[in-house]
Formats: C-alpha cells, structure tokens, sequence
C-alpha cells in the first residue's frame, strides 16, 4: 500500500488516524495531535482480539470501522516526521497488523478547528473477512464479552472505559450511541 507522506517546505510528515485504543494509548512518538473525524465510517465493537485484549478461547471485543454513508467517527490524528515515521509504522505493524488483524487505508480526517483544512490520515480498519473478525451483536451481548475478557495487555473492560472516557473528554458533543450503550451494558454487569 502507498503512504501519502507529506513534504511541504519543512519536512515530510504522515498523519496516523486513531480511534480505539490509539486515541488514548498511542504508545508511539509523535510531533502534534489533533482531534477531529473522518466521515463515512461508524465506529464498532464488531473486532475478535485473541490477543490484547482477548485469548485465542476467548476473544475480546475491539473497535474497528465499518462504512457508513451519513456517519462519522470522531477521533486523534497524530504527525509523525522523520525518524518517527518508521518507528511507528514499524511498531504499529506489529500491534495492529501482525497482532491485530487490521489493514491500512489512507481516509481525509478533518480536524476538529475549522480553520484548518483536512488531510489525509492513515487508519488501521478490520474487515469483515478477517479470520477474528465478529461482527455485529447487541450492546447486551457485546458488553457481557467484553466484561469477561483479558489478554496480553489487560482487561477488554479497560479497553471500553477508556475510550468512552476520551469520547466525554475530548468530544463531548458527539453522540455515539455503540460505544455508550455498551459501557452502559458492561458497568451494569461489573458494578
Ligand atoms: N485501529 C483502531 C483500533 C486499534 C486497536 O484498538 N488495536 C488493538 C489491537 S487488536 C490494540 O492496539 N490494543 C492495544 C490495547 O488494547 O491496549 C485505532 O485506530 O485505535
């Protein structure tokens, strides 16, 4: 796949797109962030993860992106220049690629401040003929998996939590019906 790398008069530069866990755990170097979306996708708990989040008995729940003519889904986009464009693809390989099951797609993210024009955005997406992937399922079904999944990275729970407390954070204007019928879900189990 070809990456649309930036080159402007400073130096070139790729914007990474993340909406589940890269929202709140990049774990990569990065030079900016911005918040915004990209549109024609909704997010959804319709990923397996054997293993972050699940094991190969019991796969957890991750997000992945479906297309969705009249939605968007709101998110981080981070700018990674010189030596941090290789180390994060590099790592991102493995976590999401290797490790993940997803593929990359370049997508227009708009960032959140208007002034600025959108750009395009490399994004990690599961698709439906992956081998782990799941699919579609009631927020009651997909909170009661979620509640009882762990993987190598820690509880699927943490997973959910997390990215609900970013979506209140950083866009708490944005309805996102999925995600907050499923913590909502998952709470009422755990609690
Ligand atoms: N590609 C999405 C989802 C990424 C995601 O959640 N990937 C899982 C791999 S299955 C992950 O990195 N999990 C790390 C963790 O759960 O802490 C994003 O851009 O955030």
């Amino acid at each position: 796949m070809k990456l649309l790398v930036i080159t402007t008069s400073e130096k070139p530069s790729l914007w990474i797109f993340g909406y589940g866990s890269l929202v709140w755990k990049p774990d990569f170097k990065y030079k900016r962030s911005k918040v915004g979306y990209i549109e024609g996708y909704s997010r959804r708990f319709w990923h397996g993860d054997n293993f972050h989040r699940g094991d190969k008995d019991t796969p957890g729940r991750v997000v992945t992106l479906v297309e969705d003519h009249d939605a968007c889904t709101w998110g981080v986009a981070y700018e990674v220049t010189d030596s941090q464009m290789e180390e994060s693809l590099q790592y991102l390989n493995v976590r999401e690629a290797v490790l993940g099951g997803y593929v990359t797609k370049m997508l227009e993210f708009t960032p959140r401040e208007k002034c600025q024009g959108s750009l395009l955005a490399l994004v990690y997406i599961a698709t439906s003929d992956n081998p782990i992937y799941l699919g579609p399922a009631t927020p009651t079904e997909i909170a009661a998996q979620i509640a009882i999944c762990r993987g190598n990275t820690g509880h699927n729970i943490e997973y959910l939590l997390r990215l609900a407390e970013f979506m209140r954070l950083y866009c708490p204007e944005v309805e996102d019906d999925h995600l907050f019928s499923i913590e909502a879900a998952a709470l009422a189990l755990v609690i």
